[in-house]
């Protein structure tokens, strides 16, 4: 994601720090850099001019000239400008009425409605909400069975819609199986077309009409750069939608539909898809998505990755164990699940500030296979050597070797490495716990 814009703004702020003091002449040279970066980005035009001009009249002003660190005053002011760009904060989806509340996925064929309408129905379950899925495309002869299957893979009901019948009235009745069912919400999946259609707007509107959704949001492929952008300004002429979905974000490295939506618009991007995965949705964050273009890092999504993967109670239990010296090899394997569970590790490296920039770090493949070998290993031992490992000998090194199909050095490895974290563990209990975040272990 902005691969390419965010390497531009790098070099140009490397420039910029460069110099003790700023001169209109640095500042204005800095700014045509970024100009020129933003509009590789495929940023809108005349978002690009907005957006220098904004920064110009800030940058050149006192802000920057009387401060002591004239550099990274204007990265600060570009990071507060590409944050206001997106839209300032997140923006949550609007849920509000009676039960079940409807919520209108649109967008052209192949943005990626229906795996969104998947992806939106395991997060809102996870905040404790009941989905209903409603496929509503009668048009793609595969569109409601698509639908169908992601349900029973995801155990969320779907409404049983037949491809003859009307779209509203599908949306109709399923509004009262919804509620039959027990659900809270209506995930509605409406048809696509290559274009954007008068046929397709007016069945829309009509479903609109009729269904009052709470929410109608616009699935777009980010892909696809300014096509998105304009995509979403007819959706948004016709409908009065209440926010976009970028999807395909994990392989858009400019980024030019991300920073022109809102501004284009008027409307927020409320999420974005970073892979095929269902669980790869996130909530856009204006400020988060800025920081992370500046190298800054993505440190809150980090944590908010964490703590939506970390059992709370198992997290105090954690704790306690760590605080008595008791944890165990069988803990260590546990936490290594949560650990992978929250992606994969090469992504998690990249939210961290200073790594994304950090040209090793960066090439650094984090060995996802070691995490594997290691469960292998761990699951290997008996139950009173995971507990207590000084038992491990060397016959028992050999014998979990083979079974978990390492290396006798492999077992040795692993060993060390814990009795490490171990000796370290025990030197911060005695300074108190209080250093690690709650959930947040030190592996
Ligand atoms: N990499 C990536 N692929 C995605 C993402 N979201 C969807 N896709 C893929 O995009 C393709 C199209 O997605 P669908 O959900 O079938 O698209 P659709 O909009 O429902 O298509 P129609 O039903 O024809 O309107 C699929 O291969 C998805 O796996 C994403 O965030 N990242």
């Amino acid at each position: 994601m902005f691969d390419n814009l965010s390497n531009r703004l790098d070099s140009v702020f490397k420039k910029l720090k460069g110099h003790g003091k700023l001169t209109e002449k640095n500042i204005e040279d800095g700014l045509k850099e970024v100009r020129m970066a933003l509009l590789e980005a495929d940023v809108h035009y005349k978002v690009v001019k907005k957006f220098i001009g904004d920064i110009k009249e800030r940058s050149l002003g006192q802000e920057v000239t009387k401060s002591l660190t004239p550099g990274q005053q204007v990265i600060k002011i570009v990071n507060d400008e590409l944050t206001k760009l997106m839209g300032d904060s997140h923006e949550e989806l609007k849920l509000s009425g009676t039960l079940p509340i409807p919520v209108m996925l649109v967008g052209l064929q192949g943005s990626g409605k229906t795996t969104t309408a998947g992806k939106l129905a395991v997060l809102l379950r996870k905040r404790g909400r009941k989905p209903y899925l409603v496929p509503a495309d009668v048009y793609r002869p595969a569109a409601i069975d698509q639908l169908k299957k992601l349900g029973v893979q995801l155990d969320v009901p779907v409404f049983p819609s037949d491809a003859k019948a009307d779209p509203v009235q599908i949306c109709q009745k399923a509004l009262v199986a919804g509620q039959k069912e027990g659900c809270d919400t209506l995930l509605i999946d409406t048809a696509g077309r290559l274009h954007v259609d008068e046929e397709l707007m007016s069945e829309l509107c009509r479903i609109r009409d009729k269904v009052k959704p709470s929410d109608i949001l616009l699935v777009a492929d980010a892909m696809t750069g300014q096509d998105a952008v304009n995509i979403a300004k007819s959706f948004n002429d016709t409908l009065d939608i209440g926010g976009v979905i970028l999807t395909k974000m994990d392989g858009d490295a400019r980024g030019g539909a991300a920073l022109s939506i809102k501004s284009v618009t008027g409307k927020p991007i409320k999420f974005i898809g970073v892979g095929e995965k269902l669980n790869e949705l996130e909530p856009f964050h204006p400020d988060r998505m800025a920081s992370s273009i500046l190298g800054m890092g993505d440190v809150l999504t980090f944590i908010e990755k964490a703590q939506s993967v970390v059992d709370e109670e198992k997290a105090a239990e954690l704790e306690k164990k760590l605080r008595k010296s008791q944890f165990t090899l069988e803990d260590f394997r546990d936490q290594m699940v949560q650990i992978r569970k929250m992606g994969s590790l090469t992504d998690l490296i990249n939210m961290i500030p200073g790594f994304s920039k950090n040209k090793q770090l960066k090439n650094l493949e984090v060995d996802e296979h070691e995490l594997v070998r290691i469960e292998a290993i761990i699951n290997s031992m008996t139950p009173l050597e995971r507990r207590q490992h000084t038992i491990i000998n060397g016959s028992r090194r050999k014998r979990i070797a083979r079974g978990s199909g390492t290396s006798v050095q492999d077992v040795n490895r692993l060993l060390k490495n814990y009795t490490q974290v171990m000796k370290m563990i025990k030197k911060i209990s005695k300074g108190g716990m209080r250093g690690f975040g709650r959930g947040m272990l030190p592996f």
